[in-house]
């Protein structure tokens, strides 16, 4: 019988020392200057992380399926705080800070967390509707969630501002889009010195990544260093770059790269194009004009995301005047506070397709709202955890199991349930990595864990419905186990095992779920004693008494435990 050691999971108190910095555009010149925040951490102990059935059945499962002890080490995990947006992350941390030691989320309890949710937005300069709107879908939902078992309310709610932040920024990763004939033009638009001609460098070299030539057009007229400049960048990545000098009209050099382009059947023509300080009528009409003569695939606004929801406007106003495709935000490993990341989508319809964090040609990906979102909070572990409990377990499966579990009426189907449920949850090693409490295991437990849970599986399979329904005619019947093994491919040994295994985690189960029903949340230290006890209660007589004896015994002892050997040859 396996042994099985919990002990507490140290509490998650995590403080970072955020960097500020300088914000003049020397800094973000220097490379070396990259978003660096100190950290410590303070390793706090005693605050303990709720378990649910499920997590004690994954338990059940490890532990058995291992055949051997597992020991549940301390668990020390710290969330690493965001890399960016260190203010509003920290901002966002005290809304959770405020749940800690509350049972679920009520109307009442939320509205602090939701004030500091509010105050962090406005402080990294989002729009005010758009917080407004912001606030009160996570206030509706997170009063309107029900409980999911094992997750605490400050998680649950870390898991509701994700996916609420996921949805502001877009939901889904926004591609680019390639033409299906002739080449795919992009044409950039922007602000000065918002990193536009870095960008188009950047976008090539990003391309030639996926197997795709590119071209760059220099149309920046008014300045000639820009010329320059883009084509020591072209020589740098390795693509060409049509020039045509200062004096001849944008419209007509990006006619001429085009062509030029299409002769060399080149895949990407990506056009530079002249920013102003601000937006002015003619800089409108002569993109305009541009835009008419490339008919561009992709029109994309480079912003700069230190300006905050302003580039949010600046993306609005550049739809409406020349019809955009979707924004690039560059500079986000500055001190950027996230407003216009936040903000882009929600107040101007049009996606950030790309993102610059650098000044490295390399420094250029795409926008995935998921992982923008995950790093603003820092706390991708628990959002994980709680995405899995969501996806496997919803709370009706979970109070069903319970009550089945208390009943003692946890059948082969509830077994085979959970297993796979524990199968989707992905490989072994990360879902119990994934629970609190869990210590780390080692490949090699891993493998035996999977392969006995195949061997398991082909067993039930070859049960009747009845037999699943009811363990106890197999306990009674060795023609029905012999019938079984046969079927599956087991030894008669194994399928006993099994039906001895399943009665035992039914008055294991009992035993801690009784201890959970008998506080609000447990402890693993009242669990811990309670697997103690359990364990030193004396090895069950089932072999010895009467069948109809055991049966009632399986069905309703708490406190002994039948012995796998009950179910040997000889019954
Ligand atoms: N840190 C950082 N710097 C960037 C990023 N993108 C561009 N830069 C820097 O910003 C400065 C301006 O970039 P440019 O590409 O010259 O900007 P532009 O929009 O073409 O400017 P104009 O030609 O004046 O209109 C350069 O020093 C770039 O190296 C980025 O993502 N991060």
């Amino acid at each position: 019988m396996e042994a099985m050691q919990f002990s507490t999971v140290a509490s998650r108190h995590f403080s970072a020392t955020s960097g500020s910095f300088p914000t003049n555009r020397k800094f973000y010149n220097s490379p070396r200057n990259s978003t660096k925040l100190g950290s410590s951490w303070n390793s706090g102990s005693g605050n303990v992380t709720s378990l649910s059935s499920r997590n004690l059945f994954t338990r059940e499962i490890w532990g058995w399926v291992n055949s051997k002890t597992v020991t549940f080490k301390r668990d020390m995990r710290g969330v690493v705080r965001a890399e960016m947006f260190g203010q509003l992350t920290s901002g966002l941390e005290s809304a959770w800070t405020k749940l800690k030691g509350e049972e679920v989320l009520t109307k009442e309890n939320i509205v602090e967390p939701m004030r500091d949710i509010r105050r962090a937005l406005l402080e990294a300069d989002v729009s005010l509707p758009v917080v407004r709107r912001f606030v009160q879908a996570v206030s509706d939902q997170a009063v309107g969630t029900g409980l999911i078992r094992g997750v605490k309310p400050d998680e649950q709610l870390v898991k509701i501002v994700h996916d609420e932040l996921v949805k502001l920024m877009g939901g889904e990763v926004s591609e680019l889009v390639f033409s299906k004939s002739g080449p795919t033009v992009i044409l950039l638009a922007g602000l000065q010195g918002v990193g536009k001609t870095t960008v188009c460098a950047k976008l090539a070299n990003y391309l030639k990544k996926q197997g795709k030539s590119s071209m760059l057009i220099a149309g920046d007229v008014y300045r000639p260093a820009a010329i320059d400049q883009l084509v020591i960048l072209g020589e740098q990545v390795g693509v060409p770059v049509y020039t045509a000098g200062t004096e001849v009209k944008p419209s007509d050099i990006a006619r001429q790269g085009l062509e030029e382009a299409k002769k060399k059947k080149i895949d990407v023509v990506i056009m530079d194009t002249a920013g102003r300080l601000q937006i002015d009528k003619a800089m409108m009409d002569e993109l305009k004009e541009v835009k008419k003569v490339l008919k561009p695939t992709e029109v994309l606004l480079v912003v700069d995301a230190m300006t905050g929801q302003e580039a949010a406007a600046l993306v609005t106003t550049f739809n409406v005047e020349i019809g955009i495709t979707g924004a690039i935000l560059t500079k986000l490993d500055g001190d950027s506070r996230g407003g216009a990341a936040l903000s882009v989508k929600e107040v101007s319809g049009k996606p950030i397709k790309l993102v610059g964090r650098g000044e490295r040609m390399e420094d250029l990906e795409p926008f995935y709202p998921d992982r923008m979102a995950g790093r603003i909070l820092g706390m991708g572990d628990v959002l994980t955890f709680v995405e899995k409990a969501q996806e496997v377990m919803r709370q009706e499966d979970a109070e069903d199991l319970q009550k089945k579990i208390m009943s003692a009426k946890f059948d082969f189907n509830d077994f085979l349930k959970q297993t796979r449920a524990v199968a989707r949850m992905g490989s072994m090693t990360r879902v119990i990595g994934m629970i609190p409490g869990m210590g780390k295991v080692t490949p090699a437990q891993v493998r035996e864990a999977e392969k006995s849970l195949k061997i398991m599986e082909a067993m039930i399979e070859a049960m009747t419905p009845e037999e699943r329904e009811k363990p106890e005619l197999l306990a009674e019947s060795p023609e029905r186990r012999k019938r079984i093994a046969q079927a599956s491919g087991k030894t008669e040994q194994q399928v006993s095992q099994l039906v001895a295994q399943l009665f035992q985690m039914r008055v294991r189960m009992k035993n801690l779920m009784g201890v959970m029903e008998g506080g609000s949340m447990p402890t693993l230290s009242n669990l811990e004693d309670a697997m103690k006890a359990e364990q030193k209660a004396p090895p069950g007589t089932a072999r010895r008494k009467k069948k109809a004896e055991s049966r009632r015994q399986f069905a309703n002892s708490s406190s002994t435990r039948p012995s796998p050997r009950g179910f040997g040859a000889k019954d």
